[in-house]
C-alpha cells in the first residue's frame, strides 16, 4: 500500500513538474470546488425530501408545486456545476497527461536509454515501452483525477452527510436481549460505519487479484499488437521464408493468452459483482429498513422518515466509495506500477556502473586494455592498445561473431559491458550500420537524418542521392515517397538502402565515418565505385571500416586484425595500399 502510494506521489510530481504545472493547480482547485459544491445539493436535496413529503402529508397542494419549482432549481444549477466540473477535469486530463508523456519520453530518450534497455540485460522487465507511455500515461491520469477528486469529495461530504444524519437520527433502537434491555441511542448512524466496514472487507477479498489480471492483460496486448507490428516491418522476410503459418500460429497464441487472462479476469469481475451489483442496488433501500424501527415506534413522521432514509444513504454511499471504485483502482494500481517500472528501469540502465571509461580527445582514437564482454558474462574482443589518427583509413576485420559490432557500439558510448578506456575524437561523427534506418517521412529528410533536412538545399539533397548512384527517374520515384509509403519501407532493394543510407555523409560531411557492413549489399564494383565517390567528396574524412571484404578505393588503408585475445596483432597493424 505504501509503495502504491509512493509511485501515485512520483507520478504526479511528473504531471505537474511540467509546463504550466502550477497553473494545474489552481485548475485542479476549481475542479474540486466544483465537486465539493455538488455536496452542498446533494444536502439540499435531503432538506427538500423533508419538506416536499411533508407537504404530501399535509395534502397542501400550493406548497407541493412550489417544492417541486424549487426541485427544478436545484436540478439546473446542479446540472450547471456538474457539466462545468466535468470539461474542466477533461481539460487538465490532457495537460497532465501531456507532462506525463514528455517526462517518459524524456527518460527514455535520455542517454539513449532506449538503446541501452534494448541491450539484453533490463535491470527490470520492461515490455512494450510504447504501450507504457503511449496508453499507461493517460490510464493513469485518468484514474488518478477521477478516484483523486472523488476520494477528496467524498471525504468532505462524509462530515456533512455524517452531521446531517447525527442531527436526525436522534431516537435510540431499543430491544432486549437474554433478559436485558438494550438501547443503542442514535443507531443509524453506527449501522452505516458496520454496514460499510463489512461490505469493504467482502470487497477486497473477493476483487484482490484484480490489480495483477489488469496488469497482465495491459502487457499481453501490448505484445500482442507489439508482435503484428514486427510482421509488418518484416513482411518481406516473411513471406520469401514462407513463414506466415508460424506467424499467423504465434499471434493465435498470443491471443489466446489474451482471452485467457480476459477470462480469469471477467471470471473474478463476475465474483466481485455477485456482491458489489446487489450492493449498489440495496444501498438506497436499505436505509428505510434500518430507519423502520425509529418510524413504528412513533418516533419520526413520514417526511422524517424520507430524509433521514436519503441522509443514511448518502452517508453509507460515501463510505462505499472503495467499494465501488475497487475495480478502476486496480486499474489504476496496474497502470501506475507499469508505469514507475518503466521509468525506474530507465533511470537503472542510465546509471549502471561500467567499467568502459570514456573520454574526448582531441587528436585521434584510442582504445587501451579494452575487454568486451556480453550482458551475461562471455568474454568477446580483447584489445590492448587501439589508435587511429585523423584523416586516416582503418578497416577493422575479423570472425564473425567476434564482437566488431558491439566494438563500433563501444565507441558510441552504447554498450557497457566490459573493461577499459577509450578516448573518442570530438569532432563530428556518423555511424552507419548494416541495416538502414529510415524515419518516417520524405526521401529529403530520410537522407538528412539525424539532421533536419531543413538546414540544406533541395540541390544539395539531390546532389548527394545522385552521388551514390540513382538517376533521374529513380530521383522521381524517391520524391513520390511520402510518409508511410511502401517505397522506403520496402521498395527498395537492401543495396539501394544502403547507398541511399551512404548518401547521408555526403550530406553531413562527418570527420569521422564509422561504417559497420554499410555497404555488405552492394557487389564489388557498386562498392568501390561508391567508396571512390565518398572519398573524392570527403578527402580529410577519417573512416573506420568494419567489414569481411576489403573495402576497395578507399586509398591507402591500414588493416586492423581482431582476434578473440590477439593483442599483439593490434599493436602491429598490417599495412596496405590499395
Ligand atoms: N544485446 C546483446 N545481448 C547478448 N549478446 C549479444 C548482444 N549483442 C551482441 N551479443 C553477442 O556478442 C557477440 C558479438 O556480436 P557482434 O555483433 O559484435 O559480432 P560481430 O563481430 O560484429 O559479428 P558479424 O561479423 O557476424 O557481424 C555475438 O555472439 C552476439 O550474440
Amino acid at each position: 500500500m505504501i509503495n502504491v502510494l509512493k509511485q501515485f506521489v512520483r507520478l504526479l510530481k511528473l504531471c505537474i513538474a511540467g509546463k504550466g504545472g502550477k497553473t494545474s493547480l489552481v485548475h485542479l482547485a476549481a475542479v474540486i470546488a466544483l465537486q465539493l459544491a455538488g455536496i452542498y445539493f446533494t444536502i439540499r436535496l435531503v432538506t427538500w425530501t423533508s419538506a416536499f413529503y411533508g407537504a404530501l402529508e399535509k395534502v397542501d397542494a400550493k406548497a407541493a408545486v412550489w417544492q417541486i419549482w424549487v426541485f427544478a432549481g436545484i436540478v439546473a444549477a446542479n446540472s450547471a456545476r456538474s457539466l462545468a466540473a466535468d470539461y474542466l477535469q477533461k481539460i487538465l486530463h490532457i495537460r497532465w497527461r501531456k507532462s506525463l508523456t514528455e517526462a517518459a519520453l524524456g527518460s527514455w530518450f535520455a542517454d539513449r536509454a532506449y538503446w541501452r534497455l534494448t541491450q539484453g540485460d533490463c535491470p527490470r522487465d520492461v515490455d512494450n515501452p510504447d504501450q507504457r507511455i503511449a496508453d499507461d500515461c493517460g490510464l493513469f491520469v485518468k484514474g488518478i483525477l477521477d478516484e483523486g477528486i472523488e476520494l477528496i469529495t467524498k471525504i468532505v461530504g462524509i462530515f456533512s452527510y455524517l452531521a446531517l444524519l447525527w442531527g436526525l437520527s436522534t431516537f435510540a433502537l431499543s430491544f432486549s436481549l437474554f433478559g436485558f434491555d438494550v438501547s443503542i441511542p442514535r443507531y443509524m448512524v453506527w449501522a452505516a460505519f458496520i454496514y460499510v466496514a463489512l461490505s469493504s472487507a467482502l470487497t477486497h477479498l473477493l476483487g484482490r487479484p484484480l490489480k495483477s489480471l489488469f496488469y497482465t492483460q495491459q502487457k499481453r496486448e501490448g505484445d500482442f499488437r507489439f508482435a503484428m507490428a514486427r510482421i509488418r516491418q518484416s513482411a518481406d522476410e516473411i513471406a520469401l521464408m514462407g513463414g506466415g503459418d508460424v506467424e499467423r500460429s504465434g499471434l493465435d497464441r498470443r491471443f489466446d493468452g489474451i482471452a485467457q487472462n480476459w477470462r480469469k479476469l471477467a471470471g473474478r469481475e463476475f465474483l466481485l459483482g455477485c456482491f458489489t451489483f446487489p450492493y449498489q442496488h440495496t444501498v438506497l433501500r436499505i436505509p428505510l429498513f434500518v430507519a423502520l424501527p425509529g418510524f413504528l415506534a412513533g418516533s419520526i413522521a413520514l417526511g422524517g422518515l424520507m430524509q433521514i432514509a436519503m441522509a443514511f444513504s448518502n452517508v453509507v454511499t460515501t463510505l462505499s466509495w472503495f467499494i465501488f471504485s475497487y475495480k478502476p483502482l486496480s486499474n489504476l494500481v496496474a497502470a501506475s506500477s507499469r508505469l514507475d517500472g518503466f521509468l525506474a528501469a530507465t533511470e537503472a540502465v542510465r546509471g549502471r556502473p561500467s567499467g568502459i571509461v570514456h573520454e574526448a580527445s582531441a587528436g585521434g582514437l584510442h582504445v587501451r586494455d579494452l575487454k568486451l564482454r556480453t550482458p551475461e558474462g562471455r568474454e568477446l574482443l580483447s584489445i590492448r592498445s587501439l589508435d587511429v589518427r585523423p584523416g586516416e583509413t582503418a578497416w577493422l576485420r575479423g570472425q564473425s561473431g567476434l564482437g566488431k559490432t558491439t566494438l563500433l557500439k563501444a565507441m558510441a558510448g552504447g554498450w557497457d559491458h566490459g573493461d577499459g578506456r577509450i578516448e573518442m575524437p570530438s569532432a563530428s561523427k556518423l555511424f552507419l550500420s548494416q541495416k538502414a534506418y529510415f524515419p518516417q517521412g520524405d526521401i529529403f529528410g530520410a537522407v538528412a537524418y539525424p539532421a533536419s533536412a531543413h538546414g540544406f538545399t533541395r540541390q544539395e539533397l539531390r546532389r548527394a542521392i545522385e552521388a551514390v548512384g540513382f538517376g533521374d527517374s529513380d530521383m522521381l520515384r524517391l520524391e513520390d515517397a511520402a510518409e508511410g509509403h511502401p517505397l522506403v519501407q520496402s521498395g527498395l532493394s537492401g543495396g539501394e538502402l544502403q547507398r541511399l543510407a551512404l548518401a547521408r555523409a555526403l550530406v553531413l560531411k562527418p570527420d569521422w565515418l564509422f561504417l559497420d557492413e554499410a555497404t555488405s549489399a552492394l557487389d564489388e564494383a557498386a562498392e568501390a565505385e561508391l567508396f571512390s565517390v565518398l572519398r573524392k567528396h570527403l578527402p580529410a574524412t577519417t573512416f573506420v571500416v568494419v567489414s569481411h571484404r576489403s573495402p576497395k578505393a578507399l586509398g591507402t588503408m591500414r588493416v586492423i586484425d581482431l582476434e578473440p585475445k590477439a593483442e599483439a596483432a593490434n599493436e602491429n597493424p598490417v599495412l596496405q595500399f590499395a
